[in-house]
């Protein structure tokens, strides 16, 4: 049998975002779970933990202090409040997983995404979810049990303006069945794995196909 063929290619910057309580960090563990090579941009926040929430590997909790000095160092990628918070990107870590070969994978807001895409314009996928229905939504939050009900009313306040984004991504899902939408996202990222221009390798093994032909008529 033939050896298999390796290429090298661009990691993916993938993107998802949604509303609160629309599923993207249900979605965001599936796809990790499933695939070795991706990761997870861990963020740090100056919101503080939920329960069962592990520093270091859902977020960084730092103070706001700290994340001050991180992006006046210059140490985020992008950062944005959200909810009253501050959310940054730290950028060691990303650019350790891409020179690893590794796609990173970001739960960011609108305002992040953007941000990203300025950065970093084509590796970047953007994929934005839906709730079914805006009463779904209000269910999936307290169904949580991580929030209050004043943190809940804030964060459905917050819901319509993020939503109002959804034509800034470049794939926009309805989660309604969790399964179903995990498939979606999961084909975007093979898809998009694909694409030629992040196919790097592809130039010189398509020249040493041709090179390989004796005869070979390049002319067009
Ligand atoms: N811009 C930006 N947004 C972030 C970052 N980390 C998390 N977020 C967003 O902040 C919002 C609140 O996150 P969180 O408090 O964990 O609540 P969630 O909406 O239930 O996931 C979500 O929209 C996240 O996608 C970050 O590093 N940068
Ligand atoms: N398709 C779905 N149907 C029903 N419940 C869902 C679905 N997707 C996610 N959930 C549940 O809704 C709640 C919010 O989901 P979560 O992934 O934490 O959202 P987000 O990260 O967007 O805030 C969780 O309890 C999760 O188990």
């Amino acid at each position: 049998m033939a050896e298999s063929v390796h290429l090298d290619r661009r990691g993916v910057l993938f993107v998802l975002s949604s509303p609160s309580g629309a599923g993207k960090t249900t979605i965001s563990r599936k796809m990790l779970a499933a695939d070795p090579d991706i990761a997870l941009s861990i963020s740090a926040t100056t919101r503080p933990p939920r329960p069962g929430e592990v520093d270091g590997k859902d977020y960084h909790f730092v103070d706001v202090a700290s994340f001050k000095k991180m992006a006046a160092d210059g140490e985020f990628l992008e950062w944005a409040h959200v909810f009253g918070h501050r959310y940054g990107t730290p950028r060691a870590r990303v650019e350790e997983l891409l020179d690893a070969g590794k796609d990173v994978l970001f739960d960011i807001d609108w305002q992040g995404a953007q941000q990203l895409y300025q950065e970093a314009g084509p590796d970047v996928v953007r994929v934005f979810v839906l709730p079914p229905t805006m009463e779904e939504l209000e269910r999936r939050l307290r169904a949580r049990k991580t929030d209050s009900d004043e943190v809940i009313a804030a964060r459905m306040a917050r819901a319509a303006n993020e939503i109002s984004h959804w034509d800034g991504y470049d794939y926009v899902l309805i989660n309604d069945d969790v399964d179903a939408c995990y498939g979606e996202v999961a084909a975007i990222l093979r898809a998009e794995r694909l694409k030629r221009r992040r196919q790097i390798g592809l130039i010189g093994f398509a020249r040493d196909l041709i090179r390989s032909v004796p005869d070979a008529d390049t002319t067009i």
